[in-house]
């Protein structure tokens, strides 16, 4: 039997496409094993699961100043000796990396240990913790087209992202049920990626007393983030994070209007749902989530409002177009080629696990 240790973790994004993989990794016979951070999200999303995970020390590379840039680099180390020796237990025959810090230390043991190692990432541009694993892995797996011309030739595949395959069971139904709410008024999901969005919440809250005249509203607001002031709102329904209902709520969702991380824009495009992305600014990230809406804004697949641009008023009127016109996106969405990659990728774990 061979072993796989998958890795990945810091948010939800950096998890579920290595969720999406397990099914396939049982069915092919793979013995899985999971090293991420003691205390990130990854831990509770996978030992729910049943996978046996390890936990090793894990600190943030940043290229801005906090004074934890003095205290990290020797959490680093420290996760650097723990993955080290967790290799040498397992003896895995293949490492898959979904990226985020944690699987810095994982994916250069692995090269050290001599065990092939694959990464793949989701962003339009590769993050840190990916630049630094690329010179260490054997293959690099990426969501884009764009994204090949940054990595090195011979080891860039074109994947896509790997999506759990629970989200195209949906019931529609089911998740209006869930919400409490009616079939005869349109929904709208808003989700503001698997942390929440202080910046999508506030939008989205100030625009309600109009939007609940003609649509309901189920809000993926994050963790600490509902506001009890709106509980209890006929039309509205508030939840931190949603684990097996996600596919009820995405089935009953008419629109989404949700931030562009990867793997959330990727689900919308696979469940053909016509959305409306607001991407994390510039100012506040390394701007990959602007770089992935603008691809699916110049392929049809959505309404792009940049945060610079979003005003009571504009989104407003970007649920109302999108609404409108969603039948012409569902039609763009619809000959994608970016599919599910689920195949794709075990072929490549197939062919590389030694
Ligand atoms: C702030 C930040 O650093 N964001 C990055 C992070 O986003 P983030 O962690 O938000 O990741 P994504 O938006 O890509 O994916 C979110 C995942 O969480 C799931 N979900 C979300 C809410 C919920 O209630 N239930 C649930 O299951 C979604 O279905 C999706 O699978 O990783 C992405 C992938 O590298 C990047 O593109 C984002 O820029």
């Amino acid at each position: 039997m061979k072993r796989i240790v998958l890795t990945g973790g810091g948010t939800a994004g950096h998890v579920t496409p290595n969720i999406a993989l397990l099914p396939a990794l049982t069915k092919e016979g793979f013995d899985i094993h999971y090293i991420g951070s003691y205390d990130g999200i990854e831990r509770k999303l996978i030992e729910e699961l049943g996978i046996p995970y390890y936990g090793i020390s894990s600190g943030k590379l940043r290229r801005y100043f906090d004074p934890k840039n003095f205290s990290d680099p020797f959490k680093v180390i420290k996760g650097m000796f723990e993955a080290n020796s967790l290799l040498k237990k397992l003896k895995p025959n293949v490492v898959f990396s979904k990226g985020g810090f944690v699987t810095v230390p994982v994916v250069l043991a692995a090269k050290r240990r001599g065990v092939p190692a694959i990464i793949h990432e989701s962003d339009m541009t590769p993050g840190l913790a990916n630049k630094i694993c690329i010179s260490s892995a054997k293959k690099v797996c990426a969501n884009f087209p764009e994204t090949v011309k940054y990595l090195p030739e011979g080891k860039a595949i074109l994947t896509g992202t790997p999506i759990r395959q629970e989200l195209f069971s949906g019931n529609k139904l089911a998740g209006l049920d869930f919400c409490g709410f009616t079939a005869n008024k349109p929904v709208i999901l808003v989700i503001g990626g698997s942390t929440g969005s202080v910046v999508v919440n506030e939008a989205v809250r100030k625009v309600l007393p109009t939007l609940l005249k003609q649509y309901q509203v189920i809000h993926l607001c994050g963790k600490d983030k509902a506001d009890p002031e709106f509980n209890n709102l006929p039309g509205y329904i508030q939840f931190e994070y949603i684990k097996k209902e996600l596919s009820d709520l995405l089935d009953a969702a008419d629109i989404v209007i949700s931030r562009a991380g990867a793997n959330a824009i990727c689900e919308l495009l696979a469940l053909r749902k016509p959305n409306i992305l607001i991407p994390l600014s510039a100012a506040s990230s390394r701007g990959d989530q602007i770089l992935n809406a603008e691809s699916f804004e110049r392929q049809g697949f959505s309404y792009v409002l940049k945060e610079e641009a979003l005003t009571p008023d504009s989104l407003l009127e970007a649920v109302h177009t999108v609404y409108n016109s969603r039948t012409t996106y569902i039609d763009a969405m619809s000959k994608s080629k970016l599919n599910n990659s689920i195949d794709t990728i075990m072929n490549i774990i197939k062919e590389t696990a030694l």
